[in-house]
């Protein structure tokens, strides 16, 4: 796990990174400015629960960062999951906010992920445990009025204004945020439909 001072702000990006893209070097970028972050972790998960791991690359291959965010000091890359054996999204943060107290952590993830949240493990626990930010994406940009989470926590919804304090708010608090937009996907790069950057 990163190591991380007391007072700061933290994003955490977990994703499959199957292969990793320039779409998620977008996400990361615009969630450290919009979010105002210190770091970003940059989280390679040992396998999406819900996910076949049938086209899965190995761990090794996807530990690497894009070329666009690989030179960034505050973005930290890490699989720490695997060492820990934790593959659920409510155990990692349960275990992150255990060991790092006095830091402020938000849960990000592209809006395609909000759309489907409902079906994470324990997802009401997750929104109870850390503020949420989810990036706008092509083909699910509605998710944040349609999606169950959405309709669940509508009282807990933050005007993306606020995103820069987002961090240190009270969890249940998440926001939508708006801004450049990418179509790549891992699936169509494994496809050889797009290219990676
Ligand atoms: N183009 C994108 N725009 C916004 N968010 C994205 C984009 N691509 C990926 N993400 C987000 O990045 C995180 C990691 O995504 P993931 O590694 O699953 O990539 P993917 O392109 O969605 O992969 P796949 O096509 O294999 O499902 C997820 O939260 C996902 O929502
Ligand atoms: O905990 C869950 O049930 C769960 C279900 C689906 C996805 N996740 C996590 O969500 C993150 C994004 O996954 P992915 O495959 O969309 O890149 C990654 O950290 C996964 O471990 C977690």
């Amino acid at each position: 796990m990163p190591y991380v001072a007391k007072g700061m702000q933290v994003g955490l990006f977990g994703g499959s990174f199957n292969p990793p893209h320039a779409g998620h070097a977008l996400v990361a970028e615009i969630a450290l400015r919009r979010l105002a972050l210190d770091q970003l972790w940059w989280i390679v998960t040992p396998g999406n629960p819900l996910k076949s791991t049938r086209e899965l690359a190995p761990l090794s291959q996807r530990l690497r960062l894009p070329p666009a965010v690989a030179a960034n000091p505050r973005i930290k890359l890490t699989a720490f999951e695997a060492s820990y054996h934790v593959r659920y999204t409510a155990d990692t943060l349960a275990l992150i906010k255990a060991r790092n107290p006095g830091v402020d952590f938000v849960w990000i993830m592209g809006a395609d992920n909000l759309r489907d949240f409902h079906r994470w493990q324990r997802w009401r626990e997750i929104t109870m445990t850390m503020p949420i930010a989810v990036i706008d994406r092509p083909g699910a940009t509605l998710s944040f009025l349609s999606s169950i989470m959405a309709k669940t926590f509508d009282y807990a919804r933050v005007d993306e204004a606020d995103a820069p304090r987002l961090a240190r708010m009270k969890p249940p608090a998440w926001t939508f945020i708006h801004g450049p937009r990418s179509l790549l996907s891992s699936t169509a790069i494994r496809n050889g439909e797009l290219s990676a950057d």
